[in-house]
């Protein structure tokens, strides 16, 4: 009975999942939080990963490993694989106007056709354009450029500085889905555009080679197999088994809309992302910068707990009686308005009731998501059902304003991680030499129910670029 380990380094948190590689049944587990804050040192992560794995019980009796990481994390090295200064995370909105550098001098249309992707302040070449411009001592010294699965697959391996096989850079590996988030990898052609990778920093540097889906990556040193790893949404399709009839949701400190097409996805407009998946195909996706943690800042301002907000907002009609939050509290990604705060709309003595906020909190994060579904939908993915997931998944009352706002059937898997649970089906597959026969999780239906008000009340107060 093999066993594999699937890894999820996502933003708040490192979690381990060990499985059966052929059943996929988990039998161990393990987590650890990771510092707050959009920009950390990839060594937070290493400490956060030896901590989760050391909480699963070890990685010794294990036939193989994979990591799913938050994507876009600039990891920026030197020429003696030293990290030069900490990571931006997708989250960083500060190379918001090194985006709008890129597309001016390329064009949106450009960008789209050429790699499937128009910059945002998230992706990886915004980050190392305002390197370039901010840190010019720091992007000088840049001698290779990693994504934190990148990096994390890489330490596993024995290499870096300090490490028993030092710092080999030209040993860094991804995969697919992770590059295609980069902003200069082109999933359609599967190969880097080392112009737009210099257009952004100024000079070329080491790239990580680009592995097949299942196409191991190396070992560790004790032996075992170093699968690709994913981008953790990529990593999540994976968990899901998701299918092209297929749309997911994940509401996690970010909130994603994302689903698998067989055909590459190139939106000039730059709503939708053009990734890949990590099966061979693509997985076009939305991205919002506030998600599940806009509910823990609504908790934290009426004074509540998460399950005191829910019961609230259970209390609270739909539309909240005009109550609105627009829930850019971070400044949003989706749509693209990174200086944009949050801001309250509709509120009278009548309505500004604890419930009405409640219940704005959750429709307002549901509503701003649901910009992506249809974008998705635009570009066309089945949306027929919506998968839901993520931490903030895991509130019943979510499920049932989804159904409200989404206005389709939502299906609510298990409770889980599916982003290790696809990490470990990854690693599965690079084991046993095709994807396990796992079995799909069980799940629970929530019937649409929709509530056009939501939206529209909505959209109403939605501020414009
Ligand atoms: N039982 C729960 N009910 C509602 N929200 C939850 C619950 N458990 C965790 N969360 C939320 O999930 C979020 C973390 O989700 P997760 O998917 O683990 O994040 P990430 O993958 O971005 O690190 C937290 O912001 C937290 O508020
Ligand atoms: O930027 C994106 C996708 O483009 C985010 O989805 C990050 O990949 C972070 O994911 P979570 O930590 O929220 O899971």
């Amino acid at each position: 009975m093999p066993l594999v380990a699937g890894i999820d380094s996502s933003t708040q948190s490192c979690k381990v999942s060990i499985r059966d590689a052929e059943s996929g049944a988990q039998l161990r587990s393990g987590a650890a939080p990771h510092p707050a804050g959009t920009e950390v040192h990839p060594q937070a992560w290493w400490d956060a990963l030896r901590q989760a794995v050391s909480d699963a019980g070890g990685l010794d009796d294990v036939a193989a490993v994979s990591v799913g990481g938050q994507q876009h994390g600039m990891v920026a090295l030197d020429g003696d694989g030293q990290v030069i200064r900490p990571a931006l995370l997708w989250n960083d909105t500060r190379s918001a106007q090194a985006a709008e550098q890129l597309i001016a001098e390329v064009g949106a249309a450009q960008y789209a056709q050429r790699i499937g992707v128009v910059p945002v302040a998230s992706f990886t070449c915004s980050k190392l354009r305002w390197l370039r411009d901010a840190e010019p001592e720091n992007a000088a010294q840049v001698a290779a450029v990693a994504l934190p699965h990148d990096w994390l697959s890489w330490r596993l391996r024995g290499f870096g500085p300090e490490q028993p096989l030092g710092p080999a850079l030209s040993q860094l590996a991804t995969d697919r889905s992770d590059a295609s988030g980069t902003g200069y990898f082109d999933p359609a052609r599967n190969r880097y555009d080392a112009e737009l990778f210099a257009l952004a920093l100024g000079h070329d540097a080491v790239l990580p080679r680009v592995l097949g889906p299942a196409e191991p990556a190396g070992e560790l040193p004790g032996g075992a197999a170093m699968a690709p790893g994913a981008g953790d949404n990529a990593a999540a399709a994976l968990g899901l088994q998701l299918a092209t009839t297929d749309t997911a949701v994940s509401i996690g400190t970010s909130g994603t809309v994302f689903a698998p097409t067989e055909v590459p996805v190139h939106d000039p407009t730059g709503t939708v992302a053009g990734f890949a998946d990590a099966r061979g195909g693509f997985l076009p996706l939305t991205a919002a910068l506030n998600a599940a943690r806009v509910i823990d800042t609504v908790a934290a301002v009426l004074g509540v707990d998460r399950d005191t907000l829910a019961h609230l907002a259970s209390e609270a009609p739909p539309g909240a009686q005009g109550v609105v939050l627009i829930p850019h509290f971070e400044g949003e990604r989706t749509p693209n308005l990174p200086a944009a705060r949050a801001s309250w709309h509709g509120l009278s003595m009548a309505n500004s009731t604890p419930a009405n906020l409640a219940r704005a909190a959750f429709e307002g994060m549901l509503a701003n998501i649901n910009i992506g579904v249809q974008a998705v939908r635009a570009v066309g993915a089945a949306t027929d059902r919506i998968i839901l997931i993520g931490g903030g998944a895991r509130s019943a009352l979510t499920g049932r304003v989804a159904a409200q706002v989404f206005g389709v059937d939502i299906v609510v898997p298990e409770p889980g991680e599916y982003v290790a649970r696809g990490a470990a089906f990854q690693a599965a597959w690079t084991l046993l030499g095709a994807p396990p026969p796992w079995p799909a999780p069980a799940s629970e239906l929530i019937p649409a129910d929709p509530e056009p008000l939501i939206s529209e009340q909505f959209r109403r107060y939605l501020p414009h670029r």
